[in-house]
């Protein structure tokens, strides 16, 4: 007799990229990547292989790591942090851009909008958001606890202020990558009744 099988969580491969001068330099410990890998591993139930870089505000450096990320390593997501204000090395929307296939503007409108509820200043953040290929890749800020404040949003506020990850299983599944699930006390993913599958292990 042949045992039933429990559905498996898809395995989900995920780019990690700190961008920033003085900690690929050394010259202070680099929180980026850090703060990413610890939200991530908290927030997504799938089985998570992660790819992490740490390089300097360079364009050139940053547009063939996210093209590597994508191509040769097979992410099905980027995260960047780092590089997005105004300053003239801040250069990170330029290079993801460089490497897009389309743009997905909602992302940045997003961060913005989540980010002015804890600095001002979040009105000089000019993160995008992307497609290439079969992958989505995020900018977000530099400063380690803008990681969970914009992925994260608000959950607490009334009304709750999604943050920008809950969108992001729906928007994989729709480019052809795989299916996220997400611990609800983190992040409550929101997908259209049609889209949702069945949780594993349910009859
Ligand atoms: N990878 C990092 N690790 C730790 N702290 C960081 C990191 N990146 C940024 N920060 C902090 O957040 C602030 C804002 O980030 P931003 O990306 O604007 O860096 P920056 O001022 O251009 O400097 P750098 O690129 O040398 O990190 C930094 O001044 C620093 O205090
Ligand atoms: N949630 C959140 N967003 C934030 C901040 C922050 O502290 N929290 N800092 C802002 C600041 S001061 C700047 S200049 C811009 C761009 O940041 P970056 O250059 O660190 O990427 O992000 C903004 N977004």
């Amino acid at each position: 007799m042949t045992e039933p099988v429990a559905p498996m969580l898809d395995a989900v491969r995920i780019g990690l990229v700190s961008i920033s001068d003085r900690a690929s330099a050394g010259v202070y410990e680099d929180k980026g990547l850090p703060s990413l890998r610890d939200w991530l591993s908290r927030a997504v139930r799938n089985p998570i292989a992660f790819e992490e870089r740490l390089i300097a505000d360079d364009a050139p450096t940053i547009s063939a790591t996210l093209r590597a990320l994508v191509d040769d390593a097979r992410c099905d997501l980027v995260l960047t942090t780092g590089g997005t204000g105004p300053a003239p090395r801040d250069v990170t929307p330029e290079a993801t851009l460089a490497i897009a296939d389309r743009e997905m503007p909602g992302f940045g409108e997003q961060m913005r909008q989540i980010s002015l509820r804890f600095v001002p200043t979040a009105i000089l953040s000019r993160q995008v958001g992307v497609i290439r290929g079969r992958a989505l890749i995020l900018n977000l800020p530099g400063q380690p606890k803008a990681i969970a404040e914009t992925l994260q949003g608000l959950p607490d506020m009334t009304p709750p202020v999604p943050g920008i990850f809950a969108a992001v299983p729906y928007c994989i599944d729709l480019i052809g990558g795989p299916y996220i699930e997400t611990d609800p006390a983190l992040c409550k993913a929101f997908r259209p009744k049609s889209a949702q599958r069945a949780a594993p292990g349910a009859a």
